[in-house]
């Protein structure tokens, strides 16, 4: 298929982009590099350094490359950015993909497979989360989120030849096999690269966001999911796309780490002692999200291939030792 990445110069979509790629689908890239690294798309990928508010310019390029289907990963991600900005979200992550479904709409391209996230449901009552949970958001980038699914639904009332999937992941991590992309955020909150960056010294020390929660050690709990086994997942979900789909899944691996865990799993990995800081809790961070993905599981299919933690940090791992200041600069 022709398939228009917006978002593709980030983390995740630039290894949606080289999986694409590999596996024989035709790929364009649009995405305004205000988060994203111009050099983790290959030169020979047709790219657009656009914003997703540009709608005319959209139009042109999905005319022009005759695509078929959009993966948008294009937003703002940040929880505690969200709430300190919450315009800059509605605006980036909402009003922008109405520019982008206009776009669409008028250019007759009637596919869509959208990044949502386990930040739709909020604080769920009860775990493992199912795609019935309800989805209470509790902070401006998870309802930024819920308002697109919100917006896709409605839209696919109104156009029957429209069909979306929203895929609501869980954590992210890893970095591509064969060492070639990984994650590369400024400023980098998340834990596992926080990890990493620690223990190649590049930050004195790691403070660990609370120790008094609800869980066996204390500390929260969440789903790593590998980075390629989700791209996998996008591709398997766009193929599934008939006229009238709407596919909604999680996107986990359906176990939970404590922080202490994936602590414990960067020491293993790297060989190195971390120092680490126990501080209070950051706030917004829910006790423990885990996903129920065995709908996907059932219905397309999809198991992830990395199950344990101290795999998919080995990927991030020989990433972070490579690319030690990112993209810019590799050691
Ligand atoms: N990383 C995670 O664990 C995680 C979890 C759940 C959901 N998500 C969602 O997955 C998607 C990708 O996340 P990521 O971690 O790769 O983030 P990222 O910041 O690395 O990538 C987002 C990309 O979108 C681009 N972009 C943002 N706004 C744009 C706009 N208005 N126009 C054009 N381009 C724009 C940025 O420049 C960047 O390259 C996001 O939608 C995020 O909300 C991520
Ligand atoms: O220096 C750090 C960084 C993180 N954590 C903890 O580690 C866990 C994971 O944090 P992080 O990697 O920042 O991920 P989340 O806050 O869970 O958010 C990610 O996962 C969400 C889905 O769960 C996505 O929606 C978001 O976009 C994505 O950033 C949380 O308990 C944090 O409190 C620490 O203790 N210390």
């Amino acid at each position: 298929m022709n398939v228009l990445v917006v978002g593709g110069a980030g983390y995740i979509g630039s290894h949606a982009v080289k999986l694409l790629a590999e596996v024989g689908h035709t790929v364009v890239v649009v995405d305004n590099l205000s988060r994203g690294h111009r050099e983790a798309v290959p030169t020979t990928i047709p790219f657009y350094e656009m914003p997703l508010a540009d709608t005319e310019g959209l139009k042109r390029v999905l005319k022009r490359y005759r695509i078929e289907c959009v993966m948008h990963f294009a937003a703002l991600a940040y929880v505690g950015e969200s709430v300190e900005r919450p315009l800059a979200y509605y605006d980036n992550n909402v009003a922008q993909t109405v520019s982008l479904l206009r776009a669409m709409e008028a250019a007759g391209v009637d596919k869509m497979v959208f990044s949502s996230t386990c930040a739709t449901y909020g604080e769920p009552k009860v775990v493992p989360i199912v795609e019935e949970t309800p989805q209470e958001p509790i902070n401006p980038y998870g309802r930024s989120k819920l308002f697109v699914e919100k917006i896709l639904a409605d839209y696919a009332t109104s156009r029957p030849a429209f069909s979306y999937a929203a895929l609501r992941y869980f954590n992210v991590a890893g970095a591509a096999r064969d060492g070639s992309l990984g994650e590369d955020h400024d400023p980098e909150t998340h834990l596992i690269p926080s990890l990493l960056l620690t223990a190649l010294g590049k930050r004195p020390q790691f403070v660990v966001f609370g120790t008094d929660y609800p869980t066996p050690d204390g500390t929260c709990i969440r789903d790593y999911i590998h980075v390629e086994d989700l791209c996998r997942a996008h591709i398997m979900v766009m193929e599934a796309l008939q006229a009238g789909s709407r596919l909604i899944y999680n996107l986990g691996i359906g176990r939970g780490y404590s922080v202490k865990e994936v602590l414990h799993s960067v020491e293993r990995v790297t060989g190195r002692k971390i120092p680490v800081v126990y501080g209070p809790r950051r706030p917004g961070d829910p006790a423990i999200l885990y996903a129920d993905a065995t709908k996907i599981r059932r219905e397309l299919n999809w198991t992830p291939e990395y199950t344990e933690i101290d795999a998919i940090v080995e990927t991030a791992w020989q990433w972070f030792k490579d690319h030690p200041d990112g993209y810019r600069r590799k050691s």
